[in-house]
């Protein structure tokens, strides 16, 4: 078994789109970044890489490069999924939760776990997603922006997926 932790921060921007967990959110606030600014998507993979002991996400998919100006952090997700399940492993359980005055997440929640099952290649009950206000405390609490935290369970599976 490997265990794994990502954690991601990101800026709002007005004028953005909003895409949290590989799922677009109806919002005239979205977040900044080079890439779609996806800070769940972007804790799960630094979670996945944490447990397997690859690094990061800045490592595979630099900033600095053109290459990924606006990707969307689902297909970087499936990239790095490929590198767990090559490596004999499948989900065991993945748990996020969003730091977030604004918007409500729960009620995007399900559509959120339903997409990360299915870049994880795993059921949806292995995946958990809640969500805290700060109590208007530091930048989240002030609306500067929005993270992410994310502890995931890797198993040994000759399989390779949870299904
Ligand atoms: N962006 C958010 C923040 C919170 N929630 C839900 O509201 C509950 C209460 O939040 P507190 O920070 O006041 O404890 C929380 O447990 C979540 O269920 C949310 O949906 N979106
Ligand atoms: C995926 C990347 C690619 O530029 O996305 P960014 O939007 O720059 O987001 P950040 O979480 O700051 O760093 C991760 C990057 O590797």
């Amino acid at each position: 078994m490997r265990i794994g932790l990502g954690f991601d921060v990101h800026r709002f921007a007005p004028g953005r789109r909003l895409v949290l967990g590989g799922v677009e959110i109806p919002s005239d606030t979205g977040l900044e970044g080079h890439s779609d600014a996806d800070v769940v998507l972007h804790a799960v993979m630094d979670a996945l890489l944490g447990a397997l002991a690859l690094g990061d996400i800045g490592q595979h998919f630099p900033n600095s490069d053109p290459a990924w100006a606006g990707a969307d952090s689902a297909r970087l997700l499936r990239t790095v999924w490929g590198w767990v399940r090559d490596r004999g492993y499948r989900l065991g359980n993945l748990d996020v939760v969003i730091l977030a005055e604004r918007p409500k997440i729960l009620p995007h929640a399900p559509a959120m776990r339903a997409r990360i099952a299915e870049l994880c290649e795993c059921d949806v009950d292995r995946v958990s997603i809640k969500a805290t206000t700060m109590e208007k405390m530091g930048f989240v609490g002030r609306e500067e922006g929005m993270a992410a935290q994310v502890v995931v369970l890797l198993e040994p599976y000759e399989g390779g997926v949870t299904r």
